[in-house]
């Protein structure tokens, strides 16, 4: 019998007991970033939790509406986000918030403030709530490191500044997946004991991938490079195998599929948005930035994605991510209409 995978096998590694190895590694870490995450946690818990049962709600009254106890229901991203401002705000950990839910940052106030910067989408994929198909939340984790007062220009950073960044997937499973900055690794809530526990550790995304996910539709207002790309998913004029089309419609599913198995999503330009539709801070610096830990790449049809420095909150950008090989011929496409011009 091998007694060391064994061990390895029945080592049932919580994601609390996980951030409190990493956070001691750093001898001057005074256990901040570990009720940080934990209060992040919570928050996804609750959230997964009003998620399973929103179906049930809508029996005794829908979102939007009052139900029969003349109670008013929220709407479930409404909801989401004031659970994770709350759950931050109570950490005592955060300085600056930026929901995509709110337009303007929140900063916190003095007697309940931290030094780090929350920046997250707390309900992605809305579209997708009254089908019961999966949808999540993404956040991303800035410190700020001097002790002045905190201004917006501590949130508009480069994605390459993250100090951690993650999403939750409320889908068949509740799923945390978590960067600190030394790999990716993959948690599942066991909602019977109430924890998130480590099932995929050190996820590394295959080099080259056998799926593209993109929204089709709006292939006619597409630029070049992403049309020719596409073209080639579905045909390949260099011997490789057609690709497969898988599209969710929530970035969260969309991303953790790329991430486990393989292949390229990406949210283009298009003529009728030149930015793209998803926004920098708070959808794509996070999944760029677990993609990069896991191996791959993001890649904005100008630039790696993580040397964007975005200029007002809630900027958006094109965005293509995935695996190594799949964002290179990307990027060779775009270099080469670079060279036409
Ligand atoms: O419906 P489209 O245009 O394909 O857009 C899908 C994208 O929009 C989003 O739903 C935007 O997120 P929100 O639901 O947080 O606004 C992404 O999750 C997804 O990738
Ligand atoms: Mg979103
Ligand atoms: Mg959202």
């Amino acid at each position: 019998m091998d007694h060391a995978a064994d061990a390895h096998r029945t080592d049932l590694m919580t994601i609390t007991r996980f951030v409190l190895n990493e956070q001691s590694k750093y001898p001057e870490s005074r256990g901040d970033f570990t009720i940080l995450l934990n209060h992040i946690v919570l928050g996804c818990k609750f959230v997964c939790s009003s998620v399973n049962k929103a179906g049930l709600a809508k029996l005794i009254g829908l979102a939007g509406e009052t139900n029969v106890q003349g109670e008013e229901q929220k709407k479930l991203d409404v909801l989401s986000n004031e659970v994770f401002i709350k759950a931050l705000v109570s950490s005592g950990r955060t300085c600056i918030l930026v929901s995509e839910e709110d337009e303007e940052a929140m900063f916190v106030e003095r007697s309940k403030r931290g030094r780090y910067c929350v920046v997250f989408d707390p309900l992605d994929g809305s579209s997708n709530i009254d089908c019961g198909v999966s949808i999540g939340t993404i956040f991303g984790i800035y410190m700020v490191k001097d002790n002045h007062e905190p201004t917006l220009d501590d949130v508009l950073q480069p994605g390459k500044n993250l100090l951690a960044a993650g999403y939750c997937m409320y889908g068949s499973s509740c799923t945390l997946v978590l960067s600190t900055g030394g790999g990716v690794n993959g948690f599942t809530l066991d909602p019977s004991l109430g924890e998130f526990i480590l099932t995929h550790p050190d996820i590394k995304i295959p080099k080259k991938g056998k799926i593209y996910s993109v929204n089709e539709g709006n292939a006619k207002n597409w630029d070049g490079p992403t049309a020719k790309f596409v073209e080639k998913c579905k045909f390949p004029n260099d011997g490789s195998s057609s690709k497969s089309l898988r599209y969710v419609g929530s970035m969260v599913a969309d991303v953790h599929r790329t991430l486990l198995y393989g292949g390229i999503f990406l949210y283009p330009a298009d003529k009728k948005s030149p930015n793209g539709k998803l926004r920098v801070l708070y959808e794509i610096f996070p999944m760029s930035f677990l993609m990069e830990q896991a191996g791959g790449q993001a890649f904005t049809g100008k630039q790696r994605a993580l040397d964007l420095v975005p200029t007002k909150i809630h900027e958006r950008s094109p965005i293509f991510l995935g695996s190594y090989d799949d964002v290179e011929e990307i990027k060779a496409l775009y270099a080469a209409e670079g060279k036409k011009e």
